[in-house]
């Protein structure tokens, strides 16, 4: 799904209303109604306080419809209009006489500090202060009403997105938002939605279809995109009856040490799960038992060296190689990798060490293959292209490092973010059980296996963390957040795969 700028937004508003042939007031009707329905389907008659703050913009004009639409189904309501300026926009006016017919019990004004009503941990707040217009930080009394909400501890839904928060632009913390429970979002997602330093303002999400011009939506360019179940199918390559094992490749997988040759098990156990034709493990001596015992599908490498790796001579053609996990830092390992790197054309997947050896020695960033796929955490990220300012700062440096270096760099987060050529393509499987030991060397067995059956790096990229994300979804419902552990995600990729063509 595309995820669109406020200004792009703004313009479907427009599009819309010229193309539907109607009215900017019957577009917020249309909003308002689709979130009261959810709303309604949720709280199903119950017997609690609402309380809707509303702006004096579109977003406070949304918030009315919902107001009258909510009274009308008998639920309690009560409305505060909160008085930023005397400007109003022209559905505000509209909606707020609306309102008037509807009820006895008219909208209180809040203008200071005086104004702020008493909110009680029971209420159900619904925040319309401030969409996408936001153009200033809330400052002043304003400010204030957000902590006072926020305070109040009570079930918050934010209408389009929680007020105070900027698409474009991190604050400073001395800055007030609403910290939402809910969000429904109108139309697209926004990219702040999946930022580590604002997603946690959102709360739960949901995108609702307000049904805004679909050719608009359709021709608009964008560089971040959500990916969901729908985008992640499309990328899938059905496999030919009329095939054989050679068809999906011959993965090279590099790495390991002494106490690390468990993440070699994990990484390899991904690609054979994921589908690579054969895959050869390039280990350190020790690790010859180990894998041969826990993995009989996969072929074993040693180096001469039992401990690690010292010199990587191997005689394949591989179709990918994947290189670092658990496997040091060794002054050894880094020319290892060093001559690996010089004698590789083909991309190549690095992470873990092999992203360390490239952070403490710059110059090996010149022999990495064009398109290969670096997948570092957020400490490996900073290591690799130095500290950023915020998260907007953060993919100014990694779209800079893309471009320099030609390469797809997959950030591990909560939403991973994979990055190239100027896009950003963000992650909607996975969850909490997933930030467990061994779970970045399972995708970096699932890119690899992909690659190996000839997927483009990014596709394979995209794909692979989204499956990544859907295979630890089917783990954490059976076995719970918890218990998850990395070597699950890589057993289940069948049913990941299944999932991923169920509805
Ligand atoms: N296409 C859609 O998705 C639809 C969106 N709808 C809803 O409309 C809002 C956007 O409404 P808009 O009126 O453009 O903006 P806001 O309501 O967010 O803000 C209103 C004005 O507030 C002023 N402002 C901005 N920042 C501050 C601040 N920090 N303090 C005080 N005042 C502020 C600003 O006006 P100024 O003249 O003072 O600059 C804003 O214009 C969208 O989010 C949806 O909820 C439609 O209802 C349906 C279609
Ligand atoms: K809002």
């Amino acid at each position: 799904m595309k995820i669109f700028s406020a200004e792009q937004l703004k313009k479907a508003d427009a599009l819309t209303i010229k193309n539907q042939n109607i009215t900017s007031e019957e577009l917020m009707e249309r909003a308002a109604s689709l979130t009261t329905e959810e709303i309604h389907k949720r709280i199903q008659n119950a017997e609690i306080d609402i309380k809707i703050f509303c702006g004096v913009g579109n977003n406070g004009g949304d918030g009315l419809v919902i107001a009258r639409l909510l009274i009308e189904k008998g639920y309690h309501v009560k409305v505060f209009v909160v008085n930023y300026t005397d400007k109003r926009s022209d559905d505000f006016l509209l909606n707020y006489e609306r309102l008037k017919e509807t009820t006895n019990d008219w909208p209180e004004y809040i203008k200071d500090e005086g104004d702020f009503p008493a909110l009680s941990q029971n209420d159900f707040i619904i925040d319309a202060i401030f969409g996408i217009g936001l153009n200033r930080p809330l400052e002043g009394w304003i400010a204030n009403l957000v902590k006072h909400i926020n305070n109040s501890k009570a079930f918050i839904l934010a209408i389009d997105m929680p007020s105070g928060l900027f698409l474009d632009r991190i604050l400073k913390k001395e800055y007030q938002l609403i910290s939402a429970s809910f969000t429904i979002s109108f139309q697209t997602p926004k990219l702040v939605f999946f930022l580590p330093q604002t997603m946690d303002y959102v709360g739960d999400l949901q995108v609702l279809d307000i049904g805004l011009d679909r050719e608009f939506l359709n021709s608009e360019k964008t560089n971040s995109n959500l990916i969901s179940k729908h985008e992640a199918r499309v990328l899938y390559k059905p496999r030919k009856s009329n095939s054989h094992k050679g068809d999906y490749g011959h993965a090279l997988i590099i790495g390991g040490s002494y106490g690390k040759i468990g993440s070699m098990v994990l990484t390899t156990t991904a690609a054979l799960r994921t589908g690579a034709g054969l895959v050869s493990t390039f280990v350190p001596k020790c690790g010859y038992t180990i894998l041969q015992t826990a993995l009989p599908e996969a072929m074993v490498i040693t180096d001469k060296n039992e401990e690690k790796l010292t010199n990587i001579d191997h005689s394949m053609d591989p179709s990918v190689i994947c290189f670092g996990m658990g496997a040091g830092k060794d002054q050894m390992t880094v020319q290892a990798f060093k001559k690996l790197l010089q004698a590789t054309e083909k991309p190549m997947l690095i992470d873990a060490d092999g992203l360390n050896m490239i952070s403490e020695n710059k110059e090996l960033l010149e022999f990495l293959p064009k398109k290969s796929v670096l997948t570092p955490h957020p400490k490996e990220l900073e290591r690799l292209i130095g500290e950023w300012e915020d998260d907007f700062d953060k993919l100014k440096k990694v779209e800079e490092f893309t471009k320099t270096y030609d390469v797809i760099l997959v950030l591990k987060g909560s939403h991973t973010f994979t990055c190239a050529e100027g896009n950003i393509y963000i992650n909607n499987s996975g969850n909490p059980g997933m930030a467990t030991a061994g779970s970045g060397d399972v995708l970096s067995g699932i890119i690899t296996g992909l690659i190996s059956q000839q997927y483009e790096p990014l596709a394979a990229a995209i794909l692979g963390v989204y499956l990544h994300g859907l295979s630890g979804d089917i783990v954490a419902e059976n076995k719970s957040y918890q218990a998850l552990i990395s070597g699950d995600i890589a057993e289940n990729m069948g049913a990941a795969f299944q999932s991923l063509f169920a509805d």
